[in-house]
């Protein structure tokens, strides 16, 4: 069954395109995250589902439902923001039971429902609190209770985590996918963070200028990117790209991709390319090294730590290369398999 289906939506704000022939398949259940650079139309998709932006062209449905017409209230999503916007004058629990309230649920029915996600999310000891008496980390669960309290049949998350410092967020992150995974509600999540996207989503769309540029599971999306926007947009640092004097024997319409992991270090009489230590970036598990070789800047993800300035080999291996079209950023899988 259909959680969320997008069929060929396209908005616009004035003449500007801000969402272009989006279609999307969103089994029930499952967890989508959409990333991709600032203003590509993220957001727009997130509220266009919400309800809080009509649709101009295409079809939105919620389970079978079209709901093109339906108003965002009678649609049965919850929508989490990054600025969570609590109530600061009502108390968590009333925060938890205000949706429930405007919906008209009865005050049993209400303390039952606030009281299991305050169970669910780790609130119960602050229900008589005031948001202003919260860490940011809870707050956003309490806006994330919220959300859940009334059991929508879709999340939609506008980088719910965004606000948090980093270790909140891991944390934050990890409590939100042990929920998914305990309550199955179909959710789509908006993020520029890789971390969140790849270790969320069931299935990863990136989307760039309006447009889906790919969708697949991180895994796959990482491996096998169809063109360029989506492998420099994934991986930290991203993928390398060699300019065509660096590999005398690659065609010029082909551009050569290459991972920083892919990379080794070795010495310089025995490397392929030869280049100086310009940066080095140690993670403790491994280091970041940029390597200079003339006017092109690789990146290397290594286990050794080179000294800053050394001159180093570098081998590419062949096997972990990726050929993009020049001309328009395709990878091209067979017509180019081995150019250097
Ligand atoms: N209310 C609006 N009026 C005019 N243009 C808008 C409006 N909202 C969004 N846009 C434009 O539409 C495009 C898509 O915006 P959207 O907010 O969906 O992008 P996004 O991918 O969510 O970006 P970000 O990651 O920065 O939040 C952008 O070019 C933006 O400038």
């Amino acid at each position: 069954m259909a959680g969320v289906i997008l069929e060929q939506v396209t908005q616009r704000f004035g003449r500007h395109l801000a969402v272009a022939d989006v279609s999307l398949r969103i089994p029930n259940g499952e967890f989508w995250v959409l990333m991709g650079p600032s203003g590509c139309g993220k957001s727009t998709i997130l509220r266009t589902v919400a309800g809080l932006m009509p649709v101009q062209q295409g079809r939105v449905f919620l389970g079978e439902r079209c709901v093109n017409q339906v108003s965002a209230r009678e649609r049965d999503v919850a929508m989490v923001f990054q600025n969570y916007a609590l109530y600061p004058h009502l108390s968590v629990a009333e925060n938890l039971a205000f949706g429930l309230k405007m919906r008209g649920v009865g005050s049993a029915v209400r303390q039952q429902r606030v009281q299991w996600v305050a169970d669910l999310l780790g609130l119960t000891g602050l229900l008589t609190q005031k948001p202003g008496q919260l860490s940011g980390g809870q707050q956003q669960r309490v806006a994330l209770g919220r959300a859940m309290v009334r059991s929508p049949q879709v999340f939609l998350m506008d980088e719910p985590l965004s606000n948090l410092d980093s270790r909140l967020r891991d944390q934050t992150r990890t409590e939100l996918k042990r929920l998914h995974q305990q309550l199955k509600i179909t959710t789509l999540y908006v993020t520029h963070d890789q971390t969140e996207a790849m270790t969320l989503a069931d299935q990863l769309v990136i989307m760039h200028q309006g447009r889906v540029q790919q969708a697949g599971t991180p895994q796959n999306l990482y491996q096998h990117p169809d063109n360029k926007t989506v492998a420099s947009f994934l991986g930290n640092p991203p993928m390398n790209f060699l300019p065509p004097w660096l590999l005398p024997n690659a065609p010029g319409e082909v551009t050569v991709g290459i991972r920083p992991e892919a990379i080794e270090i070795t010495a310089p009489e025995t490397g392929m390319l030869r280049g100086r230590v310009a940066v080095v970036e140690p993670l403790g598990d491994v280091t970041l090294v940029q390597v200079q070789i003339e006017a092109t800047e690789l990146w290397v993800k290594t286990q050794s730590v080179p000294v800053l300035g050394e001159w180093v080999g570098l081998i590419i291996p062949r096997q972990f290369c990726y050929y993009f079209d020049s001309a328009n950023g395709i990878r091209l899988t067979t017509k180019y398999s081995n150019p250097i």
